[in-house]
């Protein structure tokens, strides 16, 4: 964990006191703190539990108002963990599992009590007497203040209930004891407001943490186990309508999972034996059984959770900016404060008391809570409507960068394309070897890659009835950009691209034949230094990534390729897409492509590099923003990565764009209007007359107001989605079935193709609107291996830039309208702007919404 303090290193932890230390078991207690509304108390927080022994680390998520602190039962339990935090008056309490946090929606009888006194004392126009009841109301709803100001006081923070302390104590002294009241219930009832609208945020928050089940089934004993008990390579059974518990592989049984939780996208996946399955994943029907793979701590929803905890702590660059104006500007203003009072009075003016009052005044404005709050506020709301959508960004400054990016480089091979090759043309190459020989050398030196055209090569080999065995295989090296290299049965070995041929063989003349070949990846293989055979594989581009391209550059974002591929191969992808791609780059290393990101980012500003291999790591690290595909990507790209893909589905990376801009917006407002605020009330004190309430007043409401300006940020995207969204989720699942249905059988795939590609010409089957993507009728046709044909539009090209760089066969081909394949559902720009334009109603909707109105 970061900043709440830094997990013990094996050093520290021998250090202690051997036996003890060994015997610690570290356990995460989540904490509703409501007491917590300011940058302020997170300091304080930590100052009173750090010091516990038994205490590991400690992490305040302020927008949600959640302690996390990591300790050992043993040594100090959660009930004295409460008192500590209680004795403080920060109202802490045990966020129960699974419960959806701050549920505190009545006010505390400390605002009630302070409400009627206040109510009552306004009748002492009446009777005069009343007004005592106002210093009553005061005192009424003064202890949480008062104590929560204590404690700080005596840590030597100075806190935003001092200051309020300080104003009450001044319209006391002042005997203006209806201001004080006013004071203390304006204060406290803000905060009250505060916690009320952050429970979104936290029901947000706890949505994503407690999903995973606490308790699995064995599959062989039927027995009921804690989840955390649970080893790697134990078989849990799921029935329908469970979680799944831990990450694994299905080993028996049928079902649909919704993955909702990870992909941001709720369409059932069919999963049958070897599918991998996640935790905290929805078994819809069906019953299976999973052999886990990992620990529950190391499930990748448990490295969500722990992502979005980080990225709390981790602080952005707005916010790190007004943390450090922060420090100099409190007690600034406070020792102001203090000439403001005191030294006119004593050069001889006349109104000491406007001047006091003044002083006052000045010190509540000082109180920047609202501006402290205006980032990671929204930080955090972004960072949640990222996650649920399936976009994982680690940290306030990916979010900020995001909003930033002026051009992307995208990765061709599982990024672009589907990363599923089919193996075309096998053909042995002279008469050394026998082709069932080269096969079973091939496929068993793949099963060592991990690279999208192993998995090809060696599924074609199995469908020859051919068993791959990769233990027979030695000296297994992978050549990065080129391909790789292995020994089996005292052959030498090499499968890869031409840089291959190169390397391996004498003979460096590619066979006639292959010339002709356009639009293919093209493999060979060399054996002891000869060419022995040739394959060519084809690979299709993901449904949406013409789209997603056409957003991007709709946003005036430029996008490029980047690819290890063949030329050839990245061209046919361009052809594709409609020539969506600004520049192409073929042929290249790791290095390359690090040296082009670099590139990109002198040349058009900040860069986002989308990627998935581990050839694209160091790309990855190099950009700006740095996006990993999918939870099935490498995990070399995952950690290098700045934010990753929990889905495949591309569209997300123009939304996250999106995204960061809104938040960008956000907390650009939030900054303006507190600052505002501020000098408003300000310039009324100097101007005409120090009013003590109306400054509580622009205090508290700002805090109010960016905390819910933020939420705003929950909210995004989903309206606009919604049917859009379920008619492509919808596409694509028919059309996972129906490749799953192509591995089994053909022939009905064939059949059900025929009959949907049917109805592509008619329309779009959900929207019915008539369809105009070729894209979606090719995807289809070349799965089932009939009839390639590249969806290039009748219509001429538009004037694009084309670059390849690399060797081509042949002149470039055009670049195809880019305006001709939209997709059977548009994503309406025009409702985006609409969303846009509707801010203010939302905010007023927002504030209904949670305050249950
Ligand atoms: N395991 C392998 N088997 C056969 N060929 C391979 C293998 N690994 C790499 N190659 C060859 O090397 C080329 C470059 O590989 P690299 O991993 O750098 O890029 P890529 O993943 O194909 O493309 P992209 O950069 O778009 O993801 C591939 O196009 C392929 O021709
Ligand atoms: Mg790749
Ligand atoms: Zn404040």
């Amino acid at each position: 964990m970061m900043g709440g303090g830094e997990p013990y290193t094996a050093l520290e932890e021998s250090l202690l006191s051997g036996e003890a230390a060994a015997r610690r078991q570290w356990e995460k207690t989540y904490l509703d703190v409501l007491g917590v509304c300011c940058s302020a108390e997170v300091a304080l927080v930590e100052r009173l539990l750090a010091p516990l022994d038994g205490v590991r680390a400690v992490s305040v998520v302020v927008p949600s108002r959640t302690v996390v602190v990591e300790h050992d039962p043993a040594a100090v339990s959660q009930s004295r963990i409460v008192k500590v935090l209680n004795g403080a008056g920060l109202e802490a309490s045990v966020r129960a599992y699974g419960s959806s946090g701050v549920i505190g929606r009545w006010p505390s009888p400390y605002i009630v009590a302070c409400g009627a006194l206040l109510l009552a004392s306004s009748f002492r126009w009446l009777l005069p007497p009343l007004q005592w009841l106002a210093l009553g109301a005061a005192c009424a709803g003064a202890p949480p203040m008062l104590l929560r100001g204590l404690a700080a006081a005596s840590r030597l923070t100075l806190d935003i209930n001092i200051l309020m302390l300080i104003a009450v104590a001044g319209a006391v002294a002042l005997k203006d004891y209806a201001e004080a009241g006013v004071i203390v219930f304006l204060f406290t009832t803000a905060e009250w407001l505060e916690t009320l609208a952050c429970t979104k945020a936290s029901a947000g928050m706890s949505s994503l943490m407690s999903m995973i089940p606490p308790k699995a089934v064995l599959a062989e004993t039927g027995e009921v186990v804690n989840v955390r008990d649970i080893g790697v390579g134990a078989v849990i059974a799921v029935r329908a309508g469970e979680m799944v518990p831990v990450d694994g592989v299905v080993v028996d049984g049928q079902s649909e999972v919704d993955e909702r939780s990870l992909t941001g996208e709720s369409y059932p996946v069919p999963k049958q034996p070897q599918s991998e399955v996640w935790a905290g994943t929805l078994n819809l029907d069906g019953y299976i059984a999973v052999r886990t793979m990992a620990l529950a701590e190391n499930s990748t929803v448990a490295k969500m959770e722990r992502l979005v905890e980080e990225a709390q702590q981790s602080k952005s660059k707005t916010q790190r900016l007004i943390d450090s104006c922060a420090r100099y500007y409190t007690p600034a203003v406070v020792v102001l404060g203090a000439g403001v009072a005191l030294l006119p009075p004593l050069l001889g003016a006349r109104d000491a008391e406007r001047w006091f009052r003044l002083a006052l005044v000045l010190l509540v404005s000082a109180c920047p809570c609202a501006l402290v709050l205006s980032t990671p506020v929204a930080t955090f709301c972004a960072l949640l409507t990222a996650a649920r959508m399936g976009v994982l960004v680690k940290g306030g400054d990916v979010l900020e960068s995001l909003g930033e990016i002026r051009a992307v480089a995208f990765d061709k091979t599982g990024t672009i394309t589907r990363g599923e090759f089919s193996v075309d043309m096998f053909d042995v190459v002279g008469h050394k070897v026998q082709m069932s020989y080269l096969l079973y050398w091939i496929s068993s030196i793949e099963s060592k890659s991990s690279h999208p055209m192993a998995a090809a090569l060696v599924e074609y080999a199995q469908s020859k009835s051919i068993e791959p065995k990769p233990e027979c295989v030695a000296q297994f090296r992978i050549l990065p950009g080129e391909g790789i290299y292995g020994e089996i049965d005292g052959k030498r070995i090499y499968v890869g691209n031409k840089r291959v041929l190169a390397r391996g063989s004498s003979c460096q003349t590619v066979p006639e034949r292959m010339n002709g070949l356009k639009g293919v990846s093209i493999g060979y293989v060399i054996c002891d230094g000869d060419l022995v055979g040739v394959f060519s594989f084809s690979d299709d581009c993901r449904t949406g990534a013409a789209e997603a391209i056409r957003e991007l550059a709709s946003m005036g974002i430029s996008s490029v390729l980047l690819t290890g591929d063949s030329a050839e191969a990245a061209v046919h992808a361009q052809q594709q897409l409609g020539g969506a791609l600004e520049e192409l780059h073929s042929e290249l290393f790791p290095e390359d492509k690090v040296r082009l990101v670099g590139a990109l980012k002198a040349r058009a500003g900040p860069t986002m590099m989308v990627g998935d291999g581990m050839n694209d790591a160091p790309a990855l690290a190099t950009a700006d923003v740095g996006v990993s595909m999918g939870i099935s990507g490498s995990a070399a790209a995952m950690e290098t990565s700045h934010a990753t893909l929990m889905s495949s589905d591309i569209l997300r990376v123009p939304e996250a764009v999106r995204l960061g801009r809104r938040a960008r917006r956000t907390i650009a407002v939030n900054m303006v209007s507190s600052i505002a605020a501020k000098a408003a009330v300000l310039a009324l004190a100097v101007a005409w007359r120090p009013v003590l309430w109306a400054a509580v007043l622009a205090d508290v409401g700002t805090c109010l107001l960016v905390v819910l300006n933020s939420m705003l940020l929950l909210g995004e995207g989903r309206g606009r989605r919604g049917k859009e969204e379920a008619c492509r989720a919808t596409a694509r699942s028919l059309e996972m079935r129906r490749s799953q249905l192509a591995a089994v059988s053909p022939d009905a795939a064939a059949k059900s193709v025929g009959k949907t590609g049917g109805d592509a010409s008619k329309g779009c089957h959900c929207c019915h609107k008539p369809s105009k993507s070729p894209e979606h009728s090719v995807a289809i046709d070349v799965r089932a291996g009939e009839q390639r044909e590249s969806p290039t539009a009748a219509t001429c090209a538009p004037a694009k830039k084309v670059e390849v760089t690399g060797s081509v066969n042949g002149p470039a081909a055009p670049a195809s309208s880019s305006g001709a394949s939209v997709g059977c559902c548009p994503r309406e720009t025009d409702s985006t702007e609409a969303c846009k334009k509707m801010a203010p109603a939302d905010l007023v909707l927002n504030i209904c919404t949670t305050f249950g109105l």
